[in-house]
């Protein structure tokens, strides 16, 4: 049988969102004849970007909690209430013989009530701490596939297996050649390329760097791709030239990874496995603004095996210009980077966790 009905859960951000388009993309691989559902949360990135993949996918009307009181918060009861009572019709009315979560809020209600039913659940977690949702679901699920060891401080240790972050097929085999990728951005052949990227949503101190060392970057004769992020598009857009190609979202990150010989980027989950497959030199700033500080605890792993350079935000004003230099004019250095985190990829990521669902459907 391979006419199975599966539905994926998780968004907010990019990060819960890419690895479910990930799965389901391998799903559709192997299961040509299944139906796939995703389903967000309503008015978050997840509503556009599904479709634009190919999926359908409904919204939920739920967010997270804010730490401080807001009236946003008095809502939140009645959200889940609604979410609970939403995701049990769709539940009845498609049937899933799985469901998949990827974190982010809209998937706690959606699987909590799958497990309920007796569907059997399969939850992914991107980063060496555990989001609140997954924590919450943890108990009622088959398998959590998680990307780094030790997660059994969060999870029960039984239905932990380590397969990696899904990572888009697109960006696994980087199948575009640099004239094709130079060419879609508009940029110079004969140039080399910074690649900035913020994080799906963009980093307010990321852009505040880049607008200060426009000048800097100029006298290394490079052009920039600069991923700012959609809500601060409106404030950056005016740096938009020959030399500097400004985007509030990159949809074709094959092409951007292809096109650049240097990365700036933030160190969410999904950015440090793409480009630890990417396998190109990178300059890490984590956000400092996420739980536990992990995104600091993702770029340190890769700074402890000499496969990549972290600069903490703090230090930008005095490292930046310093450590950007260095890596600039050492070729070898660049070198050795790039081998380096290439080591460190887990490319068939999406594979292993495709093995588990169909071990949960009673197969392989
Ligand atoms: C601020 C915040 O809460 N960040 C979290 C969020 O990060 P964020 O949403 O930034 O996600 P990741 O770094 O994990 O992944 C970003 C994804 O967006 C894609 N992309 C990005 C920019 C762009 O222009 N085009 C594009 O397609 C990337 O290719 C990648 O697939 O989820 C991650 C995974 O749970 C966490 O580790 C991060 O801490």
């Amino acid at each position: 049988m391979d006419n199975y009905r599966f539905i994926l859960s998780g968004g907010g951000t990019g990060g819960h969102i890419y690895p479910a388009i990930a799965i389901a993309n391998e799903l559709k691989e192997r299961f040509p004849d299944a139906e796939i559902l995703f389903v967000g949360a309503k008015d978050r990135m997840e509503m556009e970007k599904v479709p634009q993949a190919g999926y359908k996918i409904e919204g939920l009307w739920i967010s997270g909690v804010q730490r401080k009181l807001t009236p946003k918060n008095l809502m939140f009861p009645l959200k889940v209430i609604s979410s609970l009572v939403r995701s049990a019709s769709i539940l009845n009315k498609f049937k899933p013989h799985a469901v998949i979560g990827t974190g982010g809020f809209a998937s706690g209600p959606l699987l909590k009530v799958a497990s309920v039913k007796g569907i059997p659940c399969l939850i992914q977690e991107q980063n060496s701490y555990a989001g609140i949702t997954n924590k919450l679901l943890a108990d009622k699920v088959k398998k959590i596939c998680v990307a780094y060891e030790g997660m059994d401080k969060f999870f029960p240790k039984d239905k932990i297996v380590k397969t990696g972050n899904p990572v888009r097929s697109d960006l696994i085999s980087l199948s575009e050649n640099r004239d094709n990728a130079m060419q879609f951005f508009n940029l110079d052949m004969d140039k080399p390329t910074l690649l900035v990227l913020g994080g799906s949503l963009g980093a307010r101190r990321i852009n505040e760097l880049i607008e200060d060392k426009l000048s800097f970057f100029k006298t290394f004769g490079l052009q920039l791709i600069w991923q700012c992020g959609k809500l601060y598009y409106e404030e950056y857009k005016k740096y938009d030239s020959e030399e500097v190609k400004v985007y509030p979202f990159i949809n074709r990150m094959d092409f951007a990874y292809t096109a650049t010989d240097m990365i700036i980027s933030r160190s969410g989950a999904g950015a440090v496995s793409e480009l630890s497959i990417v396998g190109k030199p990178v300059i890490f700033i984590p956000s400092p603004n996420v739980a536990e500080d992990h995104q600091t605890k993702n770029a340190k792993a890769l700074v402890a095996e000499n496969a990549a350079v972290m600069i903490a935000e703090r230090d930008l004003d005095t490292e930046f210009e310093e450590d950007f230099t260095d890596l600039m004019l050492t070729k070898n250095r660049q070198q050795e980077l790039s081998d380096n985190i290439k080591r460190m990829s887990l490319p068939d990521a999406t594979k292993r966790i495709v093995d588990e669902i169909e071990k949960m459907l009673g197969k392989g």
